[in-house]
C-alpha cells in the first residue's frame, strides 16, 4: 500500500492525512468528501521553485488552477508565492474573489469570448496566452480602444506527440490549441503582436500534454521553442524576456506508474534552454511552467461510504459507493486507473479483488476496474487516492447527485473549503412551467 504525503495509519487502524483521522471525517462531513492535504501541495510547490532556484533561472511556476479551482487553493497558491494559470472567465472570477495578485494571473484558453478578454483588461493580469488570430485582432481592438498594455505570451504547438491519453496530447499539429511552430503560423503571430504599441509581447508558451511520464516530449518542445525564439532574434533582433514550458508532469495513481520528481523534468528542460542560450548567446528568459496535476493530484483523497455489494458468481464483486462517475469522470473518460484502501480497516490486508462501482445510472460508471481492498461491508468507509487533480473540476450533476464537500487538513487540523451541495442547490437554477412569460425578467 503507497501512502502519499502526510498519510499514515493511525492507532485506530484508519487513515489519516495531515493527522486527521479520515473515518471521522467522514463520519462527521458526510461522503463523498474529498480530503486534501495541504503539506503536500506546499512540498510540490517549493521543489519547483527551488529547482530553478538551485540553476540561478528566473522563473514563474503557475498553479494550473484547471486541476482543481477554489477560492482556498488559490489563496494557498498565493501563499507559497506561486502565479496562477486561468482558462475561463468562471476561474478568473475565483481569482479575483480570492484576492489573488493580479500581475501572476496568466490568462489561456484557445477560445476566449471578448468579454473575458475585456474581463482580463479590467484586471489588468499579468498576461494573456494567445491562442489564434482572431484573439490577436480582439486584443489589439481592445487594447487601442482603451489605451491599455497588456502583456502576451504566443501558444505554440511544437509538433511534439507525448505518449498519453489521445484526449489530452495538446503539443502536435493537428490540435485546437495554438499556432503551429513549423508551417509558419507562429511567425505570422510574431509579427502582427511585436511592435504593437500596446502588446508587450513576452515571449512564447507550449504544453504538451498532461500525464506525460517520458522526458524526452518535454526536453524536444524545449529545444523546438528555443530555436524559434533564436531565429526571432537572428531576424529581428527580438528577445523574449520569458519561455513558458507549460505543464504535464505525470503522477503516480496505481503501482503501474513510474514518474520521475515532477521537479527531475523541470530541470531537464531548463538544462537544454540553459545549454543552447550559451550556445547561441542569447540571454537566459525567464522560465515559467504551469503544472497542475503535479501540484495537487496526490494531494487529494476521495472518502466514500459503502453501499450495496453485488455477486457475479465466477466473474466478479462489485461494490458500490455512494458518488462516482459524477465526482470523478477520469475512469469513465480516459480509462484512468486509481487506487484505493478500506480507510476504517488499515491494518487488514487490501487484498481482496473488486469493482468498485458507482452510483450513477450507467454501466460504465465503475471507479477502478480491479481494486484490491480489505473485505469491506455496508457502510464501511472508502479511500481512492490521487484524485485532487480533474476529480472535482469536472465534477457533474449526472443524475442529479450534488457534488461533494471538501476539507483542506494540514498540520492536525481541518477546514472546510467547498460546502457540499445540497438538493436545493442542484435545483436552484430550475424554473418551473408557466412560472414567467417569456421576455420577462427571471
Ligand atoms: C495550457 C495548459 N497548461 C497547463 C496544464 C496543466 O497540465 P497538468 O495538470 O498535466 O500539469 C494544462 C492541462 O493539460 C494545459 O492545457
Ligand atoms: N482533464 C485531463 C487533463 C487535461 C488537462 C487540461 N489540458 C485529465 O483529467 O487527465
Amino acid at each position: 500500500m503507497h501512502l502519499y504525503g502526510t498519510q499514515s495509519i493511525n492507532e485506530r487502524g484508519h487513515l489519516a492525512i495531515a493527522g486527521v483521522d479520515t473515518v471521522d471525517l467522514a463520519h462527521t462531513c458526510g461522503t463523498p468528501l474529498i480530503v486534501y492535504d495541504i503539506a503536500l501541495f506546499r512540498e510540490r510547490a517549493k521543489a519547483f521553485k527551488e529547482t530553478f532556484k538551485s540553476m540561478g533561472i528566473q522563473s514563474q511556476v503557475a498553479y494550473a488552477s484547471k486541476a482543481f479551482s477554489s477560492i482556498a487553493i488559490y489563496e494557498i497558491a498565493q501563499q507559497e508565492d506561486l502565479s496562477l494559470d486561468v482558462v475561463s472567465g468562471g476561474e478568473l472570477f475565483t481569482a479575483v474573489a480570492a484576492g489573488f495578485p493580479r500581475e501572476r494571473i496568466h490568462f489561456h484558453g484557445n477560445n476566449k469570448s471578448y468579454t473575458e478578454l475585456q474581463h482580463a483588461f479590467d484586471e489588468k493580469i499579468g498576461c494573456l496566452v494567445i491562442d489564434n488570430f482572431s484573439e490577436i485582432e480582439m486584443v489589439k481592438e481592445i487594447a487601442e480602444m482603451r489605451k491599455e498594455k497588456m502583456n502576451v505570451l504566443i501558444r505554440v504547438t511544437p509538433g511534439v506527440k507525448a505518449s498519453t491519453h489521445d484526449y489530452i496530447t495538446t503539443g502536435q499539429e493537428d490540435s485546437k490549441f495554438g499556432f503551429d511552430l513549423k508551417n509558419g503560423q507562429a511567425d505570422e503571430a510574431f509579427l502582427q503582436l511585436f511592435n504593437h504599441p500596446y502588446i508587450g509581447l513576452l515571449g512564447m508558451h507550449c504544453h504538451i500534454g498532461s500525464q506525460i511520464f517520458e522526458s524526452d516530449a518535454f526536453r524536444l518542445a524545449a529545444e523546438a521553442l528555443m530555436s524559434k525564439m533564436i531565429s526571432w532574434h537572428e531576424m529581428h533582433n527580438f528577445v523574449c524576456p520569458v519561455l513558458n514550458l507549460g505543464g504535464g508532469f505525470g503522477i503516480r495513481y496505481t503501482d503501474e506508474d513510474k514518474p520521475l520528481e515532477p521537479s527531475a523534468y523541470v530541470k531537464e528542460m531548463a538544462t537544454i534552454v540553459l545549454s543552447m542560450t550559451r550556445n547561441y548567446n542569447y540571454p537566459v528568459p525567464e522560465i515559467w511552467i504551469e503544472p497542475g496535476r503535479s501540484l495537487i493530484g496526490d494531494a487529494g483523497t476521495t472518502l466514500y461510504t459503502v453501499g450495496s455489494t453485488k455477486e457475479v458468481p465466477g466473474v466478479r464483486t462489485y461494490i458500490a459507493v455512494d458518488g462516482g462517475m459524477s465526482d470523478n469522470i477520469r475512469p469513465a473518460l480516459y480509462g484512468a486507473k486509481y487506487t484505493a484502501v478500506t480507510a476504517n480497516r488499515m491494518n487488514e490486508p487490501q487484498s481482496n479483488r473488486v469493482t468498485i462501482a458507482g452510483k450513477c445510472c450507467e454501466s460504465g460508471d465503475k471507479l477502478i476496474e480491479e481494486a484490491y481492498i480489505a473485505k469491506t461491508t455496508y457502510g464501511d468507509i472508502l479511500a481512492i487516492t490521487c484524485t485532487g487533480a480533474y476529480g472535482y473540476s469536472m465534477a457533474s450533476n449526472y443524475n442529479r447527485l450534488p457534488k461533494p464537500a471538501i476539507v483542506f487538513c494540514e498540520n492536525g487540523e481541518k477546514q472546510l473549503v467547498v460546502r457540499r451541495e445540497t438538493y436545493e442547490d442542484v435545483i436552484r437554477l430550475d424554473i418551473p412551467l408557466q412560472k414567467v412569460k417569456w421576455g420577462e425578467k427571471i
